[in-house]
């Protein structure tokens, strides 16, 4: 039987736009207000996932959402038809229709946390869909993106779906972006690391003082008893503080892994080394631990050219490579230290940039993009095969993005009665293309 990892990438969906809705995001911060291009941010993001198709990764394709999401408006009192709705938002609370407006489901690295079934008790590869309740626009993306997963994932034989965690502050949780599966080969048990900015029952412990820790340890350590992962093949790390409060709003905008590579910056975590030993332990050795030093990357250059938000992927060979985005080759410290990289002695031979600036100026680049699920023959064939990406899909998802998407999208623009239409008309039909059956709101 052969193991591997398989990457699904979120569809931009044809609302795209930058709304600066998360407070302790750069990005979207310094962004808000600008004219975004859904059709190119579509087609960066499927020129991406094709890539990784051609060089022999398992890549499939998530669909988008609904938006805006008028259910949700319906909900907070807005009447009326669809256009009375939108219109008496726009005019009310524009950011509550910028909140139910964001196309922000494309980052399918929150999207759910994905343990496979080796590492679970049960033998099932479990997923939890991520609540996202630090932020409005993300708090409505679970409901639907736990019915996407289960027309994809639907085997209840080889597939485990849970609810997400209760909505609350104690269970923030922002599903794989905190979460990395560490092992030597796919199939064997690995060992899950869960990275939390904050615990809600030790208050002692330290916390950010200007942006939010979206993710608690209570959040992970439920969604590990929920996947059934084993006490010694377990860690907890805290992200350190000082890095949330300069823009690292996920730990996978400073870290990230795969199999036996850690590939993280100095400031990172807390308790650093300790936490290390214990991975080592855990691993039974035999770790690449790779740590950027400020010296040669700042907290600042790693925020801005998105270094950590990389995929390293595991390749044929054996080798692995860097997927990062071109602002990565733009940024003269973080390219010299890519450059270095692959002459080290490390796993890691080389490095592939793509450009997917329309995602990274809402703080996604390529790992945000992309859900990660390790499984193995098995399971595969009892995915969904109508979102596996191929030269068909690609060819047919760019038709559809070309003809449903705007090349333009500005904040006036989220109030048109037609952008609801055009959005419920391309989904339509891409739940045909993908075979999802009825996962959205207006389907029911
Ligand atoms: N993993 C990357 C997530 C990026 C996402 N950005 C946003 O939602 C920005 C949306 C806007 O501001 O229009 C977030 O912060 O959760």
């Amino acid at each position: 039987m052969k193991h591997f990892e398989a990457n699904f990438d979120g569809l931009v969906g044809p609302t795209h736009n930058y709304a600066g809705l998360s407070f302790g995001n750069v990005a979207s911060q310094s962004n808000a207000a600008q004219v975004s291009n859904p059709r190119d941010a579509a087609k960066q993001g499927l020129k991406k996932a094709k890539a990784l198709a051609d060089m022999g990764l398992v890549q499939g394709m998530l669909a988008p959402q609904e938006r805006p999401d008028l259910h949700t408006l319906r909900r907070i009192g807005f009447s009326g038809s669809d256009a009375d709705v939108l219109n008496q938002a726009a005019k009310q609370s524009p950011v509550l229709l910028q909140a139910c407006a964001s196309a922000s489901s494309m980052w399918t690295a929150n999207a759910a946390t994905v343990s496979p079934s080796a590492d679970s008790a049960d033998g099932k590869l479990h997923f939890t869909p991520a609540n996202l309740v630090d932020k409005l626009h993300r708090s409505i993306e679970p409901v639907t993106t736990g019915n996407i997963l289960k027309a994809i994932f639907a085997d209840t034989k080889h597939f485990a779906h849970h609810e997400h965690l209760p909505e609350h502050p104690t269970f923030g949780d922002e599903g794989a972006a905190n979460h990395t599966r560490l092992c030597h080969n796919y199939g064997d048990a690995g060992v899950e690391v869960f990275v939390y900015g904050r615990s809600v029952a030790d208050a002692a412990r330290p916390a950010p003082r200007k942006y939010p820790a979206r993710q608690t340890l209570e959040a992970s350590q439920a969604v590990a008893r929920l996947h059934q992962l084993r006490d010694s093949h377990t860690v907890y790390l805290q992200q350190n503080p000082d890095v949330i409060d300069q823009g690292v709003f996920h730990n996978d905008v400073i870290a990230v892994g795969n199999q036996n590579v850690l590939f993280y910056h100095e400031q990172a975590f807390l308790e650093t080394q300790a936490k290390l030993t214990e991975i080592e332990r855990k691993m039974n050795g035999n770790m690449h631990f790779i740590e950027v030093p400020t010296a040669k990357v700042s907290v600042l250059d790693a925020v801005k050219s998105y270094l950590f938000n990389t995929q390293i992927i595991t390749l044929s060979d054996g080798n692995m490579a860097i997927i990062a985005p071109t602002d990565c080759q733009e940024n003269p410290a973080v390219y010299a230290y890519l450059n270095e990289l692959v002459t080290l002695n490390t796993p890691i031979k080389a490095v592939h940039y793509f450009d997917v600036k329309q995602s990274m100026q809402n703080g996604g680049g390529p790992a945000c993009l992309r859900l990660r699920v390790a499984m193995n023959d098995a399971e595969l064939k009892a995915v969904n095969p109508n979102v596996m990406m191929n030269d068909a899909l690609f060819a047919r998802l760019n038709q559809w993005v070309d003809k449903h998407y705007r090349d333009r999208l500005s904040a006036a623009d989220l109030a048109d009665p037609q952008l609801i239409i055009e959005s419920r008309t391309a989904l339509d039909e891409l739940t045909q293309i993908m075979q999802l059956g009825s996962v959205y709101q207006f389907q029911r």
